[in-house]
């Protein structure tokens, strides 16, 4: 059977150029995430979307963060971070979150409990995950933090944030 022609189809071939990537990462969507840590190296946080589960023995999930981020000294000196995955209604933190804002305007913009890890847990996430970090690469520019889950905070009534096509998009659901 021939599959149907579709008109906006483009391709690439190798070498595939940064914006062509990421004009192509743009259609994959995705959950928002703002990760956080606290410790004796400090407080931060940030938007992430590039977050996934790895395995769930030992329940671990991965964080890839670009190395020039304020948080990426923070994060890695303390050892740990929470997860805290975005409900529909939290798009404005995203942006907050999300580069150049000082981070105690970021943190001033919503209420915050504590981890078992220390680590900000965010009120009305959909989901947090406490995590210390149990070991990391070096991609490129960014490093892939494994981490091991060591507690989850959920809240299944809330609605879920998605990013898709460079926009925020509510999910609307309990789950
Ligand atoms: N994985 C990452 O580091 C991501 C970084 N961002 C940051 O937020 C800004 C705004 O993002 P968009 O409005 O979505 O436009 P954009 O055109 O810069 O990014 C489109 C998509 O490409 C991917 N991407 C962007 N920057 C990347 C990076 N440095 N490394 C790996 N993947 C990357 C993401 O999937 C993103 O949704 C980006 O320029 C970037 O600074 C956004 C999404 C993911
Ligand atoms: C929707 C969105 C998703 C993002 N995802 C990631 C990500 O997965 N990894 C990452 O390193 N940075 C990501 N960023 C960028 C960081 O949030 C940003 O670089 C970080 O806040 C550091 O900025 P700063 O150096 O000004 O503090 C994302 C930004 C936005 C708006």
């Amino acid at each position: 059977m021939q599959l149907a022609q579709c008109e906006t189809t483009s391709q690439f071939s190798a070498p595939v150029i940064r914006e062509d990537y990421r004009d192509a990462m743009a259609r994959l969507a995705a959950a928002v995430n703002i990760i956080t840590t606290d410790g004796p190296s400090g407080r931060a946080g940030f938007t992430a979307t590039a977050v996934c589960s790895v395995t769930d023995e030992p329940p671990t999930l991965l964080v890839c963060l670009n190395r020039s981020a304020s948080a990426h000294p923070i994060v890695t000196a303390n050892g740990q971070l929470c997860v805290n995955t975005l409900a529909g209604a939290q798009r404005d933190l995203s942006n907050l979150f999300g580069g150049k804002t000082p981070m105690a305007e970021r943190f001033a913009a919503a209420q915050w409990s504590t981890g078992v890890t220390g680590a900000p847990l965010l009120d009305g996430a959909t989901v947090s995950f406490d995590c210390r970090i149990s070991h990391s690469a070096s991609v490129g520019t960014h490093d892939i933090l494994y981490c091991e889950v060591l507690a989850v905070y959920r809240r299944d009534s809330s609605d879920a944030l998605v990013y898709f096509g460079r926009n925020y998009h509510g999910l609307p659901g309990a789950v």
